[in-house]
């Protein structure tokens, strides 16, 4: 809305008015003659007019009051008129028809009669007055095209006074403006005088024409009234005459200066009888001329050559806005004008097919599922949805500016796909992640496959480009032809998305690929090397050495095999085998540790092989001829050999050049080998360590520290435990060969059975001459083999003879106790009958006897078998005290 300070009829929107310093405010007028509100909006202005009157102009069954005759538009009044005969629908299909002449020249009256229109016209019998003030408008009834008719008020009027012809002047501007077509109504009697009434008009057209910087060619009929008997064949030249000199004689911008008339009108010329004198003639003529505004706007026409012209649609807006610079006083820029309607009106109507797009219920539908995932057809749908709102707007825009027109469908393509672009957004995002997530699947369906069936980069390959084309699909599928979108950034979102995912499963499937290698690399080194290092030969790292490098080689292999599908490169080829190496060499390591750390057991239980068992690897039964110290130090040198392997790892280099040699010392005595025969075994040869010992350092000469598993010290240490462990079994060895020798010599001395076949003669005798002596003597010898095997004294004596005397003493009583329980048991069962006594009781007297029968027989070997680190007699006496429960 705009406020128009009007301080004098010359001021225009934009001039600065200061009445204070307004000249023509000054003197005896006052300074403000008027304020006024005008406006663009048809609502800002009251209406001169009421509906049902736009309604019956557009039927031709009334005329509308355009302009009062004080200058004043009526826009509502026109809306309702334009809106009535649906001017927005005929496009460029319309013309503009308007009449100017002197007042009461009959003008109503020839519109009336031309196009059934309903304009006021004078009464006849009321005198020539002005009847018509301001410009009306009708619509001309059947004539094709929609033709809109206006009545301009007549010139030269009495009402207004010779000095009022501003009106005058605009209307004509007007209505040459907006017009198509301009009857120029004339009297005949006026042709070719000097003072004819027309004169002025036409002095007054061609000078305001003149303020329209393009012409439209607007066609100029000159309709001479009244006509005379003069033929219209020699009327025309004069009045073409009198019309080019007019033109010749009015005053013309630089720019127009010598331009033709034809160049700015179609002059038109026809002539009517006298509608009073000859009705029937004039309404004659009137219809033939009616026939002429048929058509009239086709090439050929009347209107044929009419250029500018502004749409249905502007219609209201362009005439307007025209008024409005009339009003202003400014010169009448059409084109600029022009460009301005198709601004204005492109704009609403760019905003109308916005707003109906986005109340489109198939867009609405379109955009909730687009919300909800994958829309099939969306790119489809929406182009067709955008294309039919476009369309719409093509149609109605189509007869604007071209530049303007383009313009504003690009704002409305704008912002239409701004409005739309979310839902494309959602769509396309919907697509992606489809394709991540089928690419995701296949994988996994890739991860369920037998191993060998396709590599994993093939298949990251293959499901990577099957995603990437089905994200190509589904975007095409999407496509919006109208926007041109591209989806580049999140095609290569996807692609990372994709890289990540391979990458994360590439990831696990290599870890899991190396976890089942180390495993098998432990299966195959843990317990080979273990039992090497049990068998603790001098060749047990070169067996070692060889092992490692045999399976590391065979997991290398087998993971190249592996890992081959997943195409590594040359440094992550290299990084793995060389892990594989590491590890491999690794569980060697953790069990040479492990071993290192069980030296001192190891040693002990290779001694205790090597010592308690012959070549045959049968138990020993130590003898006199067995050298038991020989085979001591034997045993204990190989045990020392099974430390000097557990005292580095020697996987690189074989130092046992090195550390068997200082291992070695530990074997020779402190001061010589007398001193070792001398020497107890049980005592810790410390002796034997000397301050300029290799084995008291803490380093092995040429092993580094990292493979060292045991230094110098913690050998000596070792050995020394050993030394003090290994001697029991050693003296207890060489009790029991001294216990073998005294066994086998159980006969007395030749001298002493001399001695008793002398002595003892006469006893000897006596005992053969009497059988009972005899028979108690054997049973005295039963009962005294039963107590020897029953109380085991040879082995009660071992541990000397008070211990042995004490022990016995306190058991004799009870065993001899116990046998004579048995015997008296026995007794009674024999006594008794054997069918009294139960099962259970026959079975342990047999199992009894078998006892007594063993032990007898044990009892022999005992005396001969008595290794105490194989539990000896003992355990077996044991088993023997206790009888296992016989089965029922
Ligand atoms: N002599 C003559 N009179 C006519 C003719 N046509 C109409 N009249 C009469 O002229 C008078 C004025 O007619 P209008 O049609 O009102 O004239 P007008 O030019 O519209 O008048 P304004 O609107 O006041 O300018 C009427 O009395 C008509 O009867 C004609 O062809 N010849």
């Amino acid at each position: 809305d705009l406020l128009l300070l009007r301080a004098d009829p010359g001021a225009a929107i934009g001039d600065d008015v200061n009445l204070e310093k307004s000249g023509k405010g000054q003197g005896s007028r006052p300074a403000l003659l008027s304020i006024a509100m005008v406006s663009r909006s048809p609502m800002a202005m009251p209406s001169l007019n009421n509906e049902k009157v736009a309604h019956e102009a557009a039927q031709g069954a009334a005329s509308l009051q355009l302009i009062d005759g004080k200058g004043n538009f009526d826009e509502t009044g026109l809306d309702s008129f334009v809106k009535a005969i649906r001017l927005a629908e005929c496009g460029l299909s319309y013309a503009v028809v308007a009449i100017m002449g002197p007042q009461s020249s009959g003008k109503s009256t020839l519109l009336n009669h031309l196009f059934n229109t309903s304009f006021r016209e004078m009464d006849a019998f009321a005198g020539r007055s002005q009847t018509t003030q301001g410009v009306w408008l009708a619509r001309a009834k059947d004539i094709d095209p929609c033709t809109i008719i206006m009545d301009l008020e007549g010139t030269d009027g009495r009402e207004r006074g010779e000095d009022d012809t501003a009106f005058e002047k605009q209307s004509a501007l007007f209505a040459l403006a907006v017009s198509d077509i301009v009857l120029i109504n004339m009297w005949c009697h006026d042709i070719g005088r000097e003072q004819a009434a027309n004169k002025p008009l036409l002095k007054t057209v061609f000078q305001v024409m003149m303020r329209l910087f393009t012409p439209r060619k607007t066609t100029l009929l000159f309709v001479i009234r009244d006509k005379t008997r003069t033929p219209l064949s020699t009327l025309e030249p004069i009045l073409r005459g009198d019309v080019q000199k007019i033109w010749e004689g009015a005053p013309k911008p630089p720019q127009y200066q010598g331009t033709e008339l034809t160049q700015f009108f179609t002059v038109e010329v026809t002539a009517l009888a006298n509608f009073e004198e000859k009705p029937e003639l004039f309404e004659e003529q009137v219809s033939e001329l009616r026939e002429r505004f048929n058509n009239s706007i086709q090439p050929g026409g009347l209107a044929g050559d009419r250029r500018g012209v502004v749409p249905g649609s502007a219609f209201r807006i362009s005439i307007s806005d025209i008024w409005k610079i009339i009003k202003e006083n400014k010169d009448l820029d059409l084109p600029a004008h022009k460009v301005m309607v198709a601004t204005v009106r492109c704009e609403e109507i760019a905003h109308e097919k916005l707003n109906e797009l986005l109340a489109d219920p198939e867009w609405h539908e379109l955009d909730e599922s687009s919300k909800k995932g994958l829309v099939p057809g969306f790119g489809k749908k929406l182009s067709g949805l955008l294309h039919k709102h476009l369309s719409a707007y093509d149609n109605e825009a189509a007869y604007f500016d071209d530049s303007v027109r383009t313009a504003k469908r690009n704002y409305l393509v704008t912002k239409a796909l701004e409005a739309v672009q979310p839902a494309y957004q959602a769509v396309v995002s919907a697509i992606r992640n489809e394709s991540l997530n089928k690419f995701k699947q296949e994988m996994k369906q890739w991860a369920e496959q037998p191993a060998g069936t396709e590599g994993f980069a093939d298949a990251v390959r293959r499901c990577s480009e099957q995603a990437l084309s089905d994200f190509d699909k589904g975007c095409s599928d999407a496509y919006v032809s109208q926007a041109h979108w591209d989806n580049v950034k999140l095609r290569e979102k996807l692609q990372r998305d994709i890289d990540a995912h391979a990458q994360t499963v590439r990831g696990e499937k290599l870890a899991a690929i190396s976890a089942a290698m180390e495993k098998r690399v432990e299966n195959a080194l843990l317990e080979p090397a273990g039992a090497l290092f049990d068998a603790a030969t001098p060749d047990t790292w070169v067996s070692i050495r060889k092992l490692l490098s045999h399976e590391t080689e065979a997991a290398k292999a087998a993971l190249l095999t592996e890992i081959a599908g997943f195409e590594p490169d040359d440094i992550e080829k290299k990084k793995m085998l060389d892990h594989v190496s590491t590890f491999a060499r690794g569980i060697v390591e953790r069990q040479a540790r492990k071993e290192a750390a069980q030296a001192l057991l190891r040693m002990k239980d290779r001694f205790t092989t090597s010592f308690s068992h012959d070549a045959e690897s049968l138990p020993r039964l130590w003898s006199e001829k067995d050298d038991i110290r020989a085979i001591a130090k034997e045993a204990r040198s190989m045990s020392l050999k099974g430390l000097a392997i557990l005292a580095a790892i020697q996987l690189d280099d074989d130092a046992s050049d090195r550390i068997e040699p200082a291992l070695n010392s530990l074997l020779e005595p402190p001061n010589s080998q007398e001193a070792i025969k001398s020497k107890d075994f049980s005592s810790d040869g410390d002796g034997a360590v000397l301050s300029s010992n290799p084995l008291a350092t803490s380093s092995w000469d040429g092993v580094s520290a990292d493979v060292t598993l045991l230094t110098p010290v913690q050998c000596k240490n070792i050995w020394r435990q050993f030394k003090a462990e290994t001697d029991f079994t050693i003296s207890q060895a060489l009790a029991a060969q001294e216990a073998h020798r005294n066994s086998s010599s159980w006969l007395p001395p030749p001298w002493a059975i001399a001695a008793i076949v002398v002595l003892g003669f006469n006893e000897f005798m006596a005992l053969l001459r009497n059988p009972l002596y005899l028979l108690i003597f054997f049973v005295v010898y039963l009962l005294g083999k039963a107590l020897w095997v029953q109380l085991d004294i040879a082995a009660e004596f071992r541990h000397g003879f008070v211990a042995g005397f004490l022990s016995l003493s306190t058991k004799l009583l009870p065993t001899v106790m116990g046998m004579l329980t048995k015997l008296a048991q026995q007794g009674s069962k024999v006594a008794g009958g054997g069918n009294n006594g139960s099962e259970r009781n026959k079975r342990y007297q047999e199992y009894d006897m078998q006892n007594f029968a063993s032990q007898d027989s044990f009892s022999d070997n005992s005396t001969t078998s008595q290794d105490s680190s194989h539990g000896g007699s003992g355990v077996r006496n044991r088993q023997f005290r206790n009888p296992p429960e016989p089965a029922y």
